[in-house]
C-alpha cells in the first residue's frame, strides 16, 4: 500500500533501511542539511519532512515523527510495514526525572515504561514496559564510545501527557519505575517494531529538568542536540 496516507513516496528503495527519527520535522531538516551528503526530500505531507542522503557513503534517511504515540505510531508503522524499513532510531528530547542526568546529557533507552494503551490497542500487548533492539543498542553504545561521547543507559518514561495538573507526579513514576527521564514516543515505536518484526532504539538529549526546572530554548532543542545525532548516524554507518 504505497503511497501511504501520510508518506507520499510511491516506490520502494527511496527510503533507506535505517531511518533516524526526531519528533520535530525541522530537526529532521537540520540533520539532513548538516550531516547528510546530497539529501533529497521524499516527504512533505503535513510538513512531516523526510530526507534520504548518504552519511560516510552509506544511504540513510531521516524523518520527523511528530509528537506523541499516535503520531509516531502512524509514521513508524508505515515505514516498517510498507517501505521495508528495518531500523528506526528515535533521536528526541526529554525531561530529567533525576539530578543524575543534566541538561544536554545523552540517554540511551534500555526500556520504555508507559501508562499508554497504545500497545494493547495496537496488538494486544499487555506489558507496560517495552524494550528496544538489543543489537541496535549495542551498536549505538559502540558508536558513542568511538566518538568519545558519554551516554547514560536506563529506563525512560513514555508519557501521553506533557502537562500534568500535579507537576510532582513524576516523583512517583521515578520511584516506581526507575525512569531517568520523560518523553512521549518510544513505547509506541518499540511496540510497532515488535509487531512488525523490525528493530527500534531511542537516544534522548535532556532538554529540561523536572527536578531543577532548568530548560533549553526551542532553538537549542532544534539545533544543538548534535551528539545524539552523531551517535545515530555513526551507528548506521
Ligand atoms: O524532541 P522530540 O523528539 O519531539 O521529543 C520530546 O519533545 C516533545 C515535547 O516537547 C515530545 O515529542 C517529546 O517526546
Ligand atoms: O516529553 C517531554 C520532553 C521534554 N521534556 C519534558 O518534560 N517532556
Amino acid at each position: 500500500m504505497i503511497p501511504t496516507p501520510h508518506i507520499e513516496v510511491d516506490k520502494k528503495g527511496v527510503i533507506a533501511d535505517t531511518v533516524i527519527m526526531p519528533g520535530d520535522p525541522l530537526r529532521a531538516k537540520f540533520i539532513a542539511e548538516n550531516f547528510l551528503e546530497d539529501p533529497k526530500l521524499f516527504n512533505k505531507v503535513r510538513n512531516m519532512f523526510g530526507y534520504t542522503g548518504t552519511y560516510k557513503g552509506k544511504k540513510i534517511s531521516v524523518m520527523g515523527s511528530g509528537m506523541g504515540m499516535p503520531s509516531i505510531g502512524i509514521y513508524s508503522y508505515e515505514l516498517f510495514k510498507f517501505y521495508d524499513v528495518k531500523n528506526i532510531v528515535r533521536v528526541g528530547s526529554c525531561g530529567a526525572y533525576t539530578d543524575d542526568v543534566k541538561l544536554y546529557d545523552v540517554i540511551l533507552a534500555e526500556a520504555a515504561y508507559s501508562e499508554s494503551s497504545f500497545a494493547e490497542a495496537m496488538a494486544g500487548i499487555k506489558e507496560d514496559t517495552l524494550k528496544p533492539s538489543a543489537e541496535l543498542n549495542k551498536k549505538l553504545e559502540e558508536a558513542a564510545k568511538s566518538l568519545n561521547i558519554d551516554i547514560t543507559k536506563g529506563t525512560i518514561h513514555s508519557s501521553d501527557v506533557f502537562y500534568r495538573v500535579n507537576s510532582d507526579d513524576y516523583k512517583k513514576i521515578y520511584k516506581e519505575h526507575n525512569a531517568l527521564a520523560v518523553e512521549m514516543e518510544s513505547f509506541a515505536l518499540f511496540a510497532n517494531a515488535q509487531v512488525t518484526g523490525k528493530s527500534a532504539a531511542c537516544l534522548l538529549t535532556v532538554s529540561d529538568s523536572l527536578v531543577t526546572k532548568e530548560a533549553t530554548t526551542s532553538e537549542e532543542r532544534m539545533k544543538s542536540f548534535t551528539n545524539m545525532m552523531k551517535i545515530a548516524l555513526e551507528m548506521a554507518e
